[in-house]
């Protein structure tokens, strides 16, 4: 299983697609249109954000039972960038330190379930792919791709939150270490806009696949 990770914006859903397509594998996705809670969250965060972490982290379980059968289905978000999103809500005073602690908890106890083996229900990846983008990049694509709540034009205070958001990317993919992992610069390699960079990309991730000897089923 291979996941994606990165800020938002940052391409994983159109690599997800594209990856799948060209492995022959299977893809999985956590659809933001059909969320509920999101559009309340970005209403009135302080109230919703404990429910969308609960929501999103049931989701992400889902999607790694479904990603089981093969080292080369691709799943669009990573369950690790979860608490690296809720403890900014926190920071933010858009979450309770309380909150945040018993998410964690839930999770660590969770991930302690965590097996390497081929029929273990929640599965560390076989590899982690991050995309890196500038924040100007994180910026551009979030207007470009206009959800109405994700607009900074609808309420300034989320120029603070994408931005200490995608600073702290960064240091969370360092010191990410419970799998392979490879990242891919977005805004060097503009792979839904370019043909050739997205050849590039893939090719990129083809030789780490062949170096880590993953296999489809
Ligand atoms: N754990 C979380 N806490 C708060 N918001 C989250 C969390 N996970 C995702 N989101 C929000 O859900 C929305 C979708 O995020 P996500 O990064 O998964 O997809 P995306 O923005 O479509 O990314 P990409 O363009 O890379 O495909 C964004 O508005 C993001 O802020």
């Amino acid at each position: 299983m291979i996941v994606l990770s990165g800020t938002i914006g940052a391409g994983k859903t159109s690599l997800t697609t594209m990856l799948a397509e060209h492995l022959g594998s299977e893809a999985l996705y956590e659809s933001v249109d059909d969320n509920p809670i999101l559009p309340l969250f970005y209403e009135d965060p302080k109230r919703y954000g404990f429910l969308l972490q609960n929501y999103f982290l049931n989701k992400r379980l889902d999607n790694i039972k479904d990603a089981q059968g093969s080292q080369l289905n691709v799943i669009d978000r990573s369950i690790f960038e979860d608490l690296l999103l809720f403890k900014l809500n926190a920071d933010l005073d858009r979450a309770t330190q309380t909150e945040v602690q018993i998410y964690g908890d839930l999770l660590n106890n969770i991930m302690e379930q965590v097996d390497f083996s081929d029929d273990a229900i929640v599965k560390t990846p076989d590899l982690l792919i991050y995309i890196h983008v500038s924040f100007e990049t994180m910026l551009e694509r979030i207007k470009k791709r206009g959800r109405d709540f994700e607009q900074i034009a609808n309420d300034p205070s989320l120029y603070n939150y994408y931005k200490s958001l995608n600073e702290r990317y960064v240091a969370w993919f360092d010191s990410y270490d419970r799998s392979p992992k490879l990242s891919i610069d977005g805004d060097q390699y503009d792979f839904v806009a370019d043909e050739s960079a997205a050849k590039e990309v893939l090719a990129l991730i083809d030789h780490k696949i062949t170096e880590l000897g993953l296999k489809g089923n």
